[in-house]
């Protein structure tokens, strides 16, 4: 049997790579200065006090020409044929590999997105000889033996391929080493015609103190951020800070980190690295334990990344119990800004349950308490966890002094119900309208002689609209009127509602469904019989005028409970309207 090799199509590799692998051909410098810093890296193993050092130039001009040296570990002949020549093979994959940034053996290649010819001047610290090689794209290389001076170490020159000059203009270059390069371990110099100057940091925030790291975020992200979080992961080897934002951010919007592996940038939109409740801070960090993909923009997803992030997680929750003790003003600001955040964290771990619920806002029928507040109310809480239902209640369970817990936002339910957890005298009990209302005070007798008429009237007014009418007494007296549902009536109301939107088949056949309705699936209008407005229609003689009363309270409180108007609804409310304004001009004429 005749064995064969794979061959490899160059053309169709750097198509991959520049087309699928890579987001941007800017790629091409981030992979130089990391071989860069890889030789310096190889070479400190064998000469622990070496000074490494990075040059980048750049040569304007017709044909643009980027040249970047390092005076790093160098390639013999040898090594140039076997690493440079074989796509895949890298020198970083031995016992040390894990002290490289590199791995694939394939990042080089990336320059022929940008260039028709790699030209690589090289020596070894452990040969006399400069070799220099040139790649072209077709898979073609040539090798010879160069008479220089030169220093261990190797020399990169890239010409620009037509089309892509602009991205060796002297700001593009200088820009994307800062990008890529600001924290990485070696000076980068870098020299244009007219200067030359070191251009990454000294060091990286994550090697800051506290102010200092501030003071950093305050000047580099243009932001007055509320303080910075040590983070530390040991099984990650990761370090980093967790800047706390100074504005509220949507409950779950994707907080992306800058992160780092060996200190080189690896994507400033990474989401993967701290958890997800934790999208109150904008996180800088550096990683040398996780796998970045091939593309060297993303982590792989595995229980090593889970690990990490839980580890990076703990800090920011340690970091929030000690400023109980220690900054109990500033974790009021966090509260007051991020208590969505809170909350979801809250949530997902009792320990900070306990520490933070009872400084946790609650919007309320007294406006937005914090829990501790509520508490103090009265020993049971209630709650809803409707919108609707909680825009019903409010006015009258705050006339009644009732502190009623609007629970509809994400997390509020679960977290109410919690409280028993903590501390078993803590009664809470879910309400809706009817909870009320069953309060409401019954008239007497004589009373209900006198409305007897009004709500007859109001009856036949509000049939069509599947309610009926009642009259009580309850608080607030200015509350004329209270309209009630429950889960059927409101189902009730959408089928009408569709009938109303929908074509004569459709129609037809939800009215087959809907069959008939019985009392449970009515709504109420409940009048007050303290209100003077309710009061006064009572004692009319005027039976239009009662109708009308009617018909615009009954509007009026499904405004207030923001329920969305029938077409028949909207037709009242505006017939209705014009009628009392008619009525109070003939009243004034
Ligand atoms: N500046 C350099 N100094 C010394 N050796 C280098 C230099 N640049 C490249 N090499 C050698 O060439 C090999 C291939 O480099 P290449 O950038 O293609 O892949 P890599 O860095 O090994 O891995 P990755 O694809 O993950 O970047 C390296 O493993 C290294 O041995």
């Amino acid at each position: 049997m005749d064995q064969f090799h794979f061959k490899v199509n160059l053309k169709g590799m750097i198509d991959l790579l520049s087309n699928h692998l890579y987001s941007t051909p800017h790629v091409f410098i981030r992979e130089l200065l990391q071989n860069a810093v890889d030789a310096i890296t190889a070479r400190h193993k064998v000469e622990p006090a070496y000074d490494g050092k990075i040059n980048v130039e750049v040569y304007a001009g017709e044909n643009p020409t980027i040249f970047i040296e390092d005076n790093g570990l160098g390639l013999s002949e040898e090594e140039v044929h076997y690493f440079l020549s074989q796509i895949g093979q890298t020198s970083k994959r031995g016992e040390d590999g894990d002290d490289y940034i590199g791995r694939f053996g394939v990042g080089l290649l990336s320059c022929f997105i940008v260039s028709d010819e790699i030209v690589l001047l090289t020596r070894s610290v452990k040969s006399e000889q400069t070799v220099k090689w040139r790649g072209k794209p077709d898979g073609s290389y040539t090798i010879e033996k160069v008479d220089s001076e030169m220093r261990p170490g190797t020399r990169i020159y890239l010409q620009a391929k037509s089309g892509y000059e602009h991205y060796f203009r002297v700001d593009q270059v200088k820009q994307l080493c800062e990008y890529y390069g600001e924290f990485l371990p070696y000076p980068i110099h870098f020299s244009d015609t007219r200067d030359s100057h070191r251009l990454n940091a000294e060091l990286a925030p994550w090697e800051m103190t506290i102010d200092q790291a501030l003071a950093y975020g305050r000047q580099r992200y243009e932001e007055d951020y509320l303080d910075a979080i040590p983070l530390r992961s040991t099984v990650g080897e990761a370090h980093g800070v967790a800047y706390i934002l100074p504005y509220a951010v949507r409950i779950n919007a994707k907080q992306t980190s800058r992160v780092y592996v060996k200190q080189m940038l690896l994507s400033e939109k990474v989401d993967k690295l701290l958890p997800s409740w934790s999208f109150f801070v904008k996180g800088v960090i550096n990683v040398n334990q996780l796998r970045p993909t091939a593309s060297r923009e993303e982590f792989y997803e595995d229980p090593l990344l889970d690990v990490v992030r839980n580890e990076l997680g703990d800090c920011i929750k340690r970091y929030l119990v000690q400023l109980v003790e220690k900054d109990p003003d500033l974790l009021a600001k966090i509260i007051q800004i991020h208590y969505e955040s809170i909350k979801t964290l809250a949530k997902e771990d009792n320990e900070l349950y306990r520490l933070f619920i009872d400084w946790l806002p609650f919007e309320t029928s007294f406006g937005r308490m914090k829990l501790k507040e509520i508490r103090e109310q009265s020993p049971t809480i209630f709650y809803t966890p409707s919108l609707d239902e909680f825009r019903q209640i409010t006015q009258v369970a705050k006339a009644q002094s009732f502190c009623v817990v609007n629970t509809a936002y994400v997390h509020d339910t679960e977290l109410i119900e919690k409280l028993p957890m903590i501390d078993p005298t803590i009664q809470i009990k879910r309400v809706n309208p009817t909870t009320f209302t069953d309060q409401f005070m019954e008239l007497s007798f004589e009373e209900r002689g006198h409305v007897y008429d009004f709500i007859r009237i109001a009856n036949i007014v509000l049939q069509p609209y599947l309610c009926k009418a009642e009259i009580k007494k309850f608080n607030p007296d200015e509350l004329p009127a209270l309209y009630t549902t429950n889960e059927e009536a409101l189902f009730w109301r959408t089928v009408e509602q569709t009938k109303e939107e929908s074509n004569e088949l459709f129609s037809s056949i939800i009215g087959q469904m809907s069959g008939h309705q019985t009392v449970g699936q009515l709504a109420q209008l409940c009048f007050n019989y303290q209100n003077p407005i309710i009061q006064r229609a009572i004692k009319s003689e005027d039976e239009e005028m009662k109708r009308m009363i009617v018909e615009v309270l009954y509007i009026q409180s499904l405004l207030l409970g923001h329920y969305p108007l029938r077409q028949q609804e909207l037709h009242l409310l505006n017939n209705g309207l014009i009628r009392l304004i008619e009525k109070g001009m003939d009243a004034n004429a």
